[in-house]
């Protein structure tokens, strides 16, 4: 479930939905600075559920979806990002955000979609505007090793599954040579 603009409280000190007009243009904004390599917040309240646009996955399997059932849903997509969704422990309870860089009060939280995602649900045309940015989204699935390397972090589920793409595309190729 989504926070709506109605009757809404924020559920994360530091942290606040800035809503917008019009689908999907809301973002999460920072109301304080972070320093770089700052926890922002520990995952808590996830239940498991399908993939959709609003969930994280959270292991290389097709069931490993969460909902994050908070404002940490209205984090937008950045090919530059300034913050990591770090699911990389085994125990859940260590599973967190933290900055990838200082961020500044007011600005939006960006993280890198395909650094949690595999082969997107609902795939869009990015409009972050960055330099590096990879154009339409649609999960590390369609991306290579040297696109996903450069974004400060990456799930460690994600490079198994790209690696074990690319171990089977090499072999299809050395077949046909
Ligand atoms: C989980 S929502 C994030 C919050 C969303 N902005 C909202 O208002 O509900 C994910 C959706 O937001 C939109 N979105 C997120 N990052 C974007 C980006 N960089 N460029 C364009 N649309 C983006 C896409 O429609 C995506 O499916």
């Amino acid at each position: 479930m989504k926070p709506t603009q109605e009757n809404y409280v924020p559920t994360h000190q530091g942290l606040v939905v800035k809503f917008a007009p019009g689908d999907f243009r809301s973002a999460l904004v920072a109301t304080r600075a972070y320093q770089p390599g700052e926890l922002v917040a520990k995952l808590e309240g996830l239940t498991k559920g399908p993939k959709r646009y609003t969930s994280v996955q959270c292991g290389p399997g097709p069931e490993d979806h969460v909902e994050l059932n908070s404002d940490l849903v209205y984090i937008n997509h950045s090919c530059d990002p300034n913050i990591a969704f770090d699911l990389s422990s085994p125990d859940p309870s260590n599973w967190h955000l933290r900055t990838l860089r200082s961020i500044k009060s007011g600005e939006p939280l960006g993280f890198f979609y395909p650094s949690t995602e595999w082969d997107m649900d609902q795939p869009f045309k990015c409009e972050c505007g960055s330099k590096s940015c990879v154009g339409t989204v649609k999960g590390a699935k369609h991306l290579s090793l040297r696109q996903l390397a450069s974004r400060l972090w990456v799930n460690p589920y994600i490079l198994e599954l790209v690696s074990e793409r690319d171990i089977e595309k090499t072999g299809k190729l050395q077949a046909r040579l």
